[in-house]
């Protein structure tokens, strides 16, 4: 369970004045998740999620809190931030940085088909859009600077098969970041982190994407890459599933078709996305933080990904 610091009643309590938003109903704590502290927080007026965020600056918050808003009001069904009467969306409960925002309907598709994926896609593209007018400006925090950054502390507790696979694929991720077709990319704000668990269906129907706290600007490719790398994913091998990834790219090109240099890069892309998650989690799993609860992620997953997809490249035709 992902409660890294329990919040009292009294404390969620004067949240709600603050926000005028009724008084308390119920709080719980939410299990699962391993970045934040959530509760689910029921209130007179409605039904909220409230976050604590335990490895994020309050500097770098306002971002993430202010692009959901932002896509809020265009349209795009996620959770939206509430605000007090000065319009501030960021607060601080238990000495830690907080935000409550709305609860959405629906349950996570953990074994989604084609039409979870193309609704998935579709979305995807759409919330790339609706964020390009967003003024914000951010860098991806876990992107390529991070990759280079962290890998060193984790490869001490590879063996060598694994130090010599994520030596020499940073080492290409690095050389395509600098080729001319990577900075033709389109790029804007992205979620970064768009898996099965951060969407919400009610039947085929997605109710809405959350859990924007990893977003940045980065490329729409690279977003779309760490999609189909987990929703269009046979979980055992890594292998690709072919149906489920021509639904969520085609939905996603239904909206926005891709450039000439992204149906190019599609393959390094893919790459990139797994060789993310793959240190991610290993740095989450050698190096892990005090929790009352807590269940690291799998790194041998994104190994088994990267390998698929360094030896069958996925190509798209021109
Ligand atoms: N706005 C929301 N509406 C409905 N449910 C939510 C909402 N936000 C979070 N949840 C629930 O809380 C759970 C944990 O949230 P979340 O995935 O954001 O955790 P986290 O620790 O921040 O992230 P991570 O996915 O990185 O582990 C989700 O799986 C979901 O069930
Ligand atoms: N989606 C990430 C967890 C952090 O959100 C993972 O599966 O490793």
């Amino acid at each position: 369970m992902a409660v890294f610091t329990p919040v009292t009643e009294s404390e969620a309590s004067a949240l709600l004045q603050r926000l005028s938003l009724g008084t308390l109903v119920a709080l719980r704590g939410i299990e699962g998740g391993i970045e934040n502290t959530n509760y689910f927080l029921t209130s007179s007026s409605g039904q909220y999620v409230l976050t604590l965020f335990e490895r994020l600056a309050h500097e770098q918050l306002p971002f993430y809190l202010y692009l959901m808003k932002h896509l809020a009001q265009a349209g795009i069904p996620v959770p939206d931030p509430q605000g007090d009467a000065q319009g501030d969306i960021l607060f601080t409960v238990c000495g830690k940085p907080a935000a409550l925002a709305t609860r959405l309907s629906g349950s996570s598709q953990l074994a989604p088909g084609e039409r979870h994926c193309a609704a998935l896609g579709a979305m995807l593209a759409r919330m790339h859009l609706a964020a390009r007018d967003y003024e914000r400006e951010q860098p991806n925090l876990r992107g390529l600077p991070w990759w280079n950054a962290t890998a060193p502390e984790v490869l001490p507790h590879l063996d060598a098969a694994q130090a010599q696979l994520l030596q020499s694929e940073l080492a290409y991720q690095n050389h395509v970041a600098e080729s001319a077709a990577y900075a033709a990319l389109p790029r804007g704000p992205v979620h970064a982190d768009l898996f099965r668990d951060n969407a919400m269906f009610e039947g085929e129907a997605l109710t809405g994407i959350f859990d924007f706290y990893f977003a940045g600007v980065d490329t729409w490719l690279f977003d779309l890459a760490v999609a189909l790398n987990d929703w269009c994913v046979d979980l055992p091998t890594g292998r690709h599933e072919a149906a489920r990834f021509e639904a969520l790219l085609g939905a996603y090109q239904g909206v926005r078709p891709l450039t000439r240099h992204e149906r190019v890069l599609l393959p390094a892309m893919l790459r990139a996305g797994a060789l993310r998650f793959w240190i991610s989690r290993l740095w989450d799993y050698y190096l892990p933080r005090d929790a009352q609860m807590l269940k690291a992620h799998d790194p041998a997953h994104f190994e088994r990904v990267l390998r698929e997809r360094v030896a069958h490249p996925l190509r798209l035709q021109a």
